[in-house]
């Protein structure tokens, strides 16, 4: 794909939760288009349909109509199995619990997912340690989740998420569990990988400091966009070391 196609192309996606007798339509004719580079923050009130947005246009839930295209391929024509290996092949995903491995060290947490694809285990342990150097944890890859604190553990999921090169990474509320200055890490650490790498990256975020930190933001209400703001982001003072002072 040429970085003039748009890497993701949702048209009039539906999304209706059918539980008894009640549905309730958590996305209601959706359109959204997401360039190659951006980093799109998605805002809303609890319920808006965020989490839903990301679950749906990442193919990791169903939809009842519309289209998802993603680096050209429509994401619901293809069989669950090959939706679940394009997946593999061009998405990454952060989430507010880290889900990490608790008995693997970091490393072998950010490894796995390559040898899950075939990857030659000496390949795959170079790639993880690459990663976690430039998340800035090249000094705790033996270090068990439980031994890290919870800034470096969302930043061992960010090198899980990204150890495929992914095309896109999708983040639901990426700075949930963490306070004020490890999520500032964590946000400086994707909006570094925005600029400087041009990683694609799609963010669901409560937080309004978030959302003012994002190139693009997106506001949800009753399932449908009602905002696409393009917004002006000063390059910040680089006030926080990711590196943890190695
Ligand atoms: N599995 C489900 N079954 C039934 N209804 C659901 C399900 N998941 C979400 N919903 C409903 O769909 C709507 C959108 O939910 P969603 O989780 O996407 O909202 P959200 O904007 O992410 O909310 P929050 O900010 O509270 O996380 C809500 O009304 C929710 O109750």
């Amino acid at each position: 794909m040429n970085s003039h196609t748009p890497l993701l192309v949702a048209s009039g996606v539906r999304k209706i939760y059918r539980a008894g007798s009640v549905a309730v339509t958590a996305l209601d004719g959706l359109d959204l288009t997401v360039r190659h580079g951006e980093l799109v923050g998605v805002m809303g009130p609890s319920g808006s349909g965020k989490t839903t947005l990301l679950n749906c246009l990442s193919g990791l839930d169903d939809i009842d109509a519309g289209r998802v295209e993603i680096d050209g391929h429509d994401l619901f024509a293809m069989s669950d199995a090959a939706r679940t290996e394009h997946r593999a092949r061009t998405m990454g995903f952060v989430f507010q619990s880290f889900n990490l491995i608790p008995v693997f060290s970091a490393a072998e947490n950010v490894e796995l997912p390559l040898l899950l694809v075939g990857t030659r285990p000496r390949e795959a342990r170079h790639r993880a340690l690459a990663t976690l150097d430039r998340v800035g944890l090249g000094h705790r890859v033996e270090h068990r989740p439980s031994e890290l604190s919870g800034g470096e553990q969302q930043r061992v999921t960010i090198a899980r998420a990204l150890v495929g090169r992914p095309a896109i990474v999708w983040a639901d509320e990426p700075t949930g569990n963490l306070d004020t200055a490890m999520a500032d890490q964590v946000m400086d650490l994707l909006c570094d990988l925005n600029r400087e790498e041009g990683q694609t990256i799609v963010l669901v975020t409560h937080d309004a400091a978030i959302g003012a930190r994002v190139p693009r933001l997106i506001r949800m209400r009753d399932g449908r966009l009602v905002e696409d703001l393009h917004q002006h982001v000063p390059e910040r003072a680089r006030v926080t070391d990711v590196s943890g002072g190695r």
